[in-house]
């Protein structure tokens, strides 16, 4: 379980987490999406320690990460994978990693092989690719076993292949009861794999909810035709949905799930040529929660105007 509470992070001027409380709990990838520059990465750096809040606190299994003594056992992360000195192997930099966490040594060659990276145990770290170094810190992320896993934008720079396995594992990490927070600045990312969402815009907390409850918050409704279109509507009225008239035999209906909409009709006789549910995507939501807490927007007033 992660706990921040009322954590605020200020850099002189910047405040780059603002009041700023949720959860993540066991047995959940929550999906941590905001904005670049909304203090996704200065959150997980205060949960992990490394960063000091102004105020405010973050908890990891009910304690700050700081007064955990084998850190690794409880918490694992990848931040930056860029982060290990590149002349120790593989093998090498988790062993030492294992050491200095009271992990037992046996650990290192079952991440290797969970990573995909056994062939490549005795290698540099210098000689691996992004993908390779990503998949390094992830075995290190795992080798204490924690049940706690912290993932700052996994997928940037990888090929599909490590893409679809980064999401796999995240999601079989929570499948077997551990908290997993995932960050991206990309509501297509996160909706695959994240059951739960905690969305931020300039430090602060917009919305705290699940991808179900999203989708229904910014239900565009369902757009139906039919040439009995008056009949339908109030045959769809007495059932409980909200029905607005759109064009020559066109509805729009809210209140009501398209299957809903169509057995009505069977069930009445009425023809109906169209059933659609209206193109609200999840990304359309995303956009609309964070309007107005972006740093940089792309703006309509190109050069020479
Ligand atoms: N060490 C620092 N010194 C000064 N300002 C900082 C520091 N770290 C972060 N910031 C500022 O705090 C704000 C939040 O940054 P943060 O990196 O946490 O955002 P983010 O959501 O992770 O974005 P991104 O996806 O772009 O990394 C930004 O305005 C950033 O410029």
């Amino acid at each position: 379980m992660i706990d921040v509470r009322h954590l605020t992070k200020r850099f002189g001027r910047t405040v780059a987490v603002d009041d700023l409380s949720f959860r993540a709990e066991p047995g959940h990838v929550t999906g941590f999406l905001g904005p670049n520059g909304a203090g996704k990465s200065t959150t997980m750096r205060m949960v992990l320690g490394l960063d000091a809040p102004t105020s405010g606190e973050a908890l990891v299994n009910g304690r700050p990460y700081t007064s955990i003594r084998h850190p690794l056992r409880e918490v694992g992360a990848l931040l930056d994978a860029g982060a290990v000195d590149g002349g120790r192997s593989a093998l090498n930099h988790l062993r030492w990693l294992a050491r200095s966490n009271g992990i037992d040594a046996r650990r290192v060659p079952e991440v290797l092989e969970r990573v995909g990276l056994a062939g490549a145990a005795r290698k540099r770290v210098r000689a691996f690719s992004l993908g390779m170094r990503q998949r390094l810190g992830i075995a290190a992320a795992l080798l204490g076993d924690p049940a706690v896993l912290l993932f700052d934008e996994p997928v940037n720079g990888l090929d599909l292949d490590g893409v679809r396995w980064i999401r796999a594992l995240m999601r079989s990490l929570a499948d077997d009861g551990r908290t997993v927070l995932l960050s991206s600045h990309l509501m297509s990312e996160v909706s695959l794999i994240a059951d739960r969402l905690v969305v931020i815009g300039q430090g602060r907390l917009i919305a705290d909810t699940t991808l179900d409850e999203l989708e229904r918050r910014f239900d565009q409704g369902v757009d139906v035709r039919s040439p009995r279109a008056a009949e339908l509507a109030e045959a769809l009225r007495a059932a409980g949905g909200e029905v607005a008239p759109a064009g020559a035999g066109g509805l729009t209906v809210r209140g009501l799930e398209p299957a809903e909409i169509g057995d009505l009709a069977a069930r009445h006789g009425l023809p109906v040529h169209e059933v659609a549910r209206r193109g609200a995507s999840l990304e359309d939501a995303y956009l609309r929660l964070t309007e107005g807490s972006v740093e940089y927007r792309a703006s309509a007033a190109g050069a020479g105007r």
